[in-house]
């Protein structure tokens, strides 16, 4: 059974319950969690550590399983700050990768990685989410006609195609223009088409993430 951690509230469900670990060292943004005996999670399964912290405030953080340690532990990353984790805390195993909304409904929104809606446009209609981590299509489910994904951008529509479904990931020294390129992107992408859907990833807590969401309020793409 799958369960999406950003919809399955209020509170956990008993499955949810079932499945508790405990935290046994945090460095950073990397926990290890220990599990009872033969509940081990699957990589990439979502956690979610509920708690509150010594001074009261409630702590929410997801992370995702990426190494499985031996002696019923799993190293996990988490995908928000881990400021007031402390070993010992309960954390739940959700069953699942981190599913985030898909179809229509996102399209013209932003999102952060856990899926929700970070541009204050109110809900997004939940019903149809896909997990983050998929099997890549097999071959015979291509399309075998190859289509290019116009930019809008010369150079890259000239030099640097990019296949329509594929994927692409933008790498460059610093300061040479990442963000303005990305900014580009989504803001031709968005005109062109209905819109366009933006996931934020890790990179939300970086200064690059940060750059992108303040570029996107002055130039209207968000509104807060
Ligand atoms: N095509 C361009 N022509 C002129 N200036 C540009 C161009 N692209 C970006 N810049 C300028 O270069 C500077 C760096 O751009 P940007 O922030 O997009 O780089 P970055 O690669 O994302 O940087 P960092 O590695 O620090 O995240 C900015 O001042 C931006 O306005």
């Amino acid at each position: 059974m799958k369960i999406n951690p950003t919809t399955s509230v209020p509170g956990v469900s008993m499955l949810e319950k079932e499945n508790l670990g405990r935290i046994s060292q945090i460095i950073g943004p990397v926990l290890d969690v220990a599990f009872p005996l033969g509940k081990m999670p699957n990589i990439y399964n979502a956690l979610v550590v509920k708690g509150q912290d010594t001074a009261g405030q409630k702590i929410n953080v997801t992370c995702e399983v990426q190494q499985l340690l031996g002696n019923n532990r799993v190293r996990a990353v988490a995908i928000s700050a881990t400021d007031g984790l402390t070993r010992g805390m309960e954390v739940i195993d959700t069953g699942a990768a981190l599913s985030v909304p898909i179809g229509g409904a996102t399209l013209g929104r932003i999102f952060n990685l856990l899926g929700e809606p970070v541009d204050n446009l109110g809900p997004v209609d939940t019903r149809t989410t896909s997990p983050i981590h998929k099997f890549a299509l097999a071959f015979i489910q291509l399309d075998t006609k190859l289509s290019i994904f116009e930019t809008g951008i010369k150079v890259v529509d000239l030099l640097a195609l990019y296949h329509r479904g594929g994927k692409i990931g933008l790498f460059g020294g610093a300061w040479v223009g990442k963000t303005v390129l990305i900014m580009e992107l989504i803001n031709n992408i968005a005109k062109a088409h209905r819109g366009v859907s933006v996931f934020g990833g890790v990179g939300e807590r970086t200064r690059e993430g940060n750059d992108l969401y303040m570029e996107m309020k002055e130039s209207g793409v968000i509104n807060e």
